[in-house]
């Protein structure tokens, strides 16, 4: 058996992506359209007090495309929190006018293929990439992806060694996107369908585009990556909420 990698693992994550549905939502009085943004926002306050708490952080997006049109990407400290905003959010009135679209469960995560030192829960430049505040970046970029089992090709059949010096070189690439876009890698093995999320979050929307296909020559992608369906989207700030919703 090959060394299998350790991780750290910090707040669980619930990417929720839902469809308006704008027929009914019309046909609604606008005074109650009111009254179901107001109660929505209510519970969007909700988590701005768990944020400001750091008991957990969260990101709301429009998705541009037909998968989506919005996204809420919640963080928190257990699976049943992330369950009981889920739950809290289906029994709204905003609600019954979305069709659920899709969703990804995970785990915010980190390997060690890079050497750590010391308890890395002990450090504070560790604990803010386990614990981040989701930045509130312009743009957010979310896919899934797991890494190849086949044939030849078998990540998980890879010596550490071999494994560690790939992802360096990962790294290295990643690093050149330093201040340009931020990535939040979550776990989910044993919890959704692929290994892991990759979330982006950039001011220009077009450097998604440059660091993705930067990687793809990189081996440990273009070897071994497989990814799932993108999404791509824009911050939708609370002032936002309004006009997104007015019809
Ligand atoms: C924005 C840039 C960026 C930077 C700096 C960066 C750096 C790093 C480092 C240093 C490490 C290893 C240690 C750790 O921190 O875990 C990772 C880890 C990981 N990455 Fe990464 N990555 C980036 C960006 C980045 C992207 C765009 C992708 C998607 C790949 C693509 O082809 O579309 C990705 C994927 C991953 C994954 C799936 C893992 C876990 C792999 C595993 O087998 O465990 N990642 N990543």
């Amino acid at each position: 058996m090959t060394e299998a990698a350790q991780t750290l693992d910090g707040w669980y994550s619930l990417h929720d992506f839902r469809t308006v549905d704008w027929t009914t939502w019309k046909m609604l009085p606008a005074e109650e359209r009111q009254e179901i943004i107001q109660e929505f926002l209510g519970l969007v306050e909700k988590w701005n007090k768990t944020q400001a708490e750091k008991q957990g952080s969260h990101a709301l997006y429009t998705i541009v495309g037909q998968k989506a049109d919005f996204m809420m990407m919640i963080l928190r400290p257990t699976m049943e929190e992330l369950n009981e905003i889920e739950t809290e959010f289906n029994k709204s009135r905003l609600a019954e006018y979305t069709i659920p679209a899709h969703s990804y469960v995970s785990v915010v995560e980190l390997s060690n293929y890079l050497p750590a030192g010391e308890d890395p829960y002990q450090n504070p430049q560790i604990l803010a990439r386990l614990y981040p505040e989701l930045p509130k970046a312009k743009h957010v970029c979310f896919y899934p992806m797991d890494k190849r089992r086949q044939g030849e090709d078998n990540w998980y059949m890879l010596p550490m060694e071999d494994r560690r010096n790939m992802m360096r070189s990962h790294g290295m690439i990643g690093r050149q996107y330093a201040g340009k876009v931020k990535q939040i890698i979550t776990g989910s093995v044993g919890f959704d369908d692929y290994e892991w999320g990759v979330t982006l979050f950039a001011d220009d929307v077009l450097q998604f585009k440059k660091l993705v296909y930067e990687m793809r020559f990189d081996e440990v992608s273009a070897r071994y990556g497989e990814f799932g369906s993108f999404f791509v989207g824009n911050l939708l700030v609370e002032d936002r909420v309004q006009s997104f919703l007015h019809v």
